[in-house]
């Protein structure tokens, strides 16, 4: 027997995007149906606390300690080469997933009133999906499936063994020798990461570090890496993969023209991009248009089926392209607003902030240095070196900077920073985005010395600048000095 369910919101998908929607609708009174595949096993929570920032932050949290056990030197403490037991990595890392896990458990969620379906979910026609043994008729459907790993055509790569980040943080021992394809944010994370676990990483991409970042900032990041000992190579075509006895090899060619060369390691990472999670949905059922990039939305994330909405990683158009857990929550506050109480709102792609937690951290928000100066031709840059600041001095870590870009009216447009901490630095730069807020408000404020933080303050100082050398300003100056 068929069961009928007609809720007022049908959430498919128990990812950051999928949980946000049904916690925030069902806290609001609202009746809501959350259907999740991997629910009967436990695997509410999605890419982020199994595959991704959870596992990947927390391998990082001990790169860091092997790290330091190695650069203690200056600081007058003894170094040592670290042994790591990846093992005991492993188990850490499942620690961390299991101390999180409770917050997005079966049992949680059905406490809040949601109804759990642990079923894969597909649409018969326009209003209706199906799960396992019901039939849902929803007012309003949230498809919140994420994505997966894309596997570039690489040349024998299907029949090589390699790793992506859904099968790494299973690994039981280190990898001797990582090559790891692809120079974005999981890219960069797991090859520093590694490189400090003792493993010698080769990381290599078809274009530069970090294509979509400032240019200055990924260079930056570049040169960390190359002196902490990665082997950085960038625009190299990878042409072939195959087996090389119990690891893999990897035929390279270094521009057009260039003779092809082979490179050996124990294990390699794929780490090219994602590709939506949207087959078996009966998308073309409820007449819902998709691409390769996703489920097509608008600003308000709407799909072309005026009751069904899209967020989170499985979306594309409307979400700027931006796929993080901080957009999917954002994305998943929109949409509650939007279906329950008809208050429309859109996603701004510029203030949502953009991390990637490498040493150094790379920041960045709004516009980039080209998109400013294409709004504003008279736009200004204010720079702060992470060198000037005496709690980076302290710490000896001194690379980096404070990028913001400002209108002619002062108001910020965009900020990108290379910094330590820079995750958290962009938080008031985000303020300063959502709030159109002038360097001169931020300049303002009182930070604690010596923090980090004083780099977003000088940076911001940098906007009075032009004012200290105003003839008007100087006059003024000079009247007060008659006056005694
Ligand atoms: C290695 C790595 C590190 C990352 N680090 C960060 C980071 O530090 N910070 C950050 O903000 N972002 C990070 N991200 C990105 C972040 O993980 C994603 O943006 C986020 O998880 C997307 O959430 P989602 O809910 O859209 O999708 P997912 O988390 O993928 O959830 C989708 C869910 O839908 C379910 N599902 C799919 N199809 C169906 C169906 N037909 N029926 C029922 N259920 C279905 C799936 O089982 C899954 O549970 C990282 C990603 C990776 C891979
Ligand atoms: N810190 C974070 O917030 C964080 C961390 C990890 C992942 N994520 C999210 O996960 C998503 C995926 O990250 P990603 O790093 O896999 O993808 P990405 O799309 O950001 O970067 C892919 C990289 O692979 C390279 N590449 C693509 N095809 C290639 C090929 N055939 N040969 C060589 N290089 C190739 C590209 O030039 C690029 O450097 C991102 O959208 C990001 O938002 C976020």
């Amino acid at each position: 027997m068929t069961d009928l369910l007609e809720p007022d919101l049908c959430v498919v998908g128990a990812g950051a995007a999928g949980l946000s929607v049904a916690a925030v609708a069902a806290s609001l009174g609202a009746s809501v149906v959350l259907v999740e595949k991997g629910a009967g096993g436990g695997l509410m929570g999605g890419e982020c606390l199994f595959n991704g920032c959870v596992p990947s932050k927390s391998v990082i949290a001990a790169a860091a300690h092997a790290h330091a056990a190695r650069t203690g030197g200056p600081f007058g403490v003894a170094t040592h080469e670290p042994e790591v037991d990846y093992a005991a990595l492993r188990d850490h890392v499942r620690a961390v997933i299991a101390a999180i896990a409770p917050n997005d458990s079966v049992a949680r969620y059905r406490a809040m009133g949601v109804t759990v379906l642990a079923e894969e979910a597909r649409f018969v026609d326009a209003r209706t999906m199906e799960a396992g043994a019901a039939r849902i008729r929803a007012r309003r459907f949230v498809l919140a499936t994420g994505s997966r790993p894309l596997v570039p055509p690489i040349q024998g790569l299907a029949q090589t063994p390699f790793l992506t980040n859904e099968t790494l943080f299973d690994l039981a021992e280190r990898p001797s020798r990582l090559l790891v394809v692809g120079a974005g944010p999981i890219g960069l994370e797991l090859a520093q990461a590694h490189r400090r676990l003792g493993a010698a990483v080769t990381l290599l991409s078809n274009g530069p570090v970090l294509p979509r970042e400032d240019r200055e900032v990924a260079g930056i990041l570049a040169a960390a890496l190359r002196a902490e000992g990665v082997d950085l190579r960038e625009s190299v075509e990878v042409l072939g993969a195959e087996r090389a006895g119990e690891g893999v090899r990897l035929r390279l060619r270094a521009g057009e023209g260039a003779r092809q060369e082979h490179i050996e390691g124990s294990h390699l990472l794929v780490a090219t991009g994602r590709e939506p999670t949207v087959e078996g949905l009966g998308l073309e059922a409820a007449g819902i248009a998709h691409g390769p990039d996703g489920i097509a939305v608008d600003a308000r994330l709407r799909t072309s089926n005026r009751r069904v909405y899209a967020i989170g990683d499985c979306a594309t158009g409307g979400t700027g392209g931006l796929r993080f857990t901080h957009a999917a929550s954002n994305h998943a506050s929109l949409v509650v607003r939007d279906a329950l109480f008809r208050l429309p709102a859109k996603v701004d792609p510029t203030t949502i902030p953009r991390v990637v937690y490498t040493d150094p951290e790379i920041a960045a928000v709004g516009l980039s240095e080209e998109e400013a100066f294409r709004k504003d031709k008279r736009a200004r840059i204010l720079r702060w070196p992470v060198a000037e600041n005496d709690r980076a001095q302290a710490e000896r870590s001194t690379h980096g900077l404070v990028k913001a870009f400002v209108g002619r009216d002062g108001r910020v447009l965009g900020c990108t920073i290379a910094a330590p901490h820079a995750g958290e630095l962009i938080a008031l730069w985000t303020l300063a985005m959502a709030k159109g807020l002038k360097a001169r408000d931020i300049a303002g404020i009182v930070m604690p010395y010596p923090t980090y933080s004083e780099l977003t303050k000088r940076a911001a100082v940098e906007t009075l600048r032009p004012f200290a050398t105003n003839p008007w300003v100087q006059r003024w100056r000079r009247l007060v000095r008659t006056l005694g």
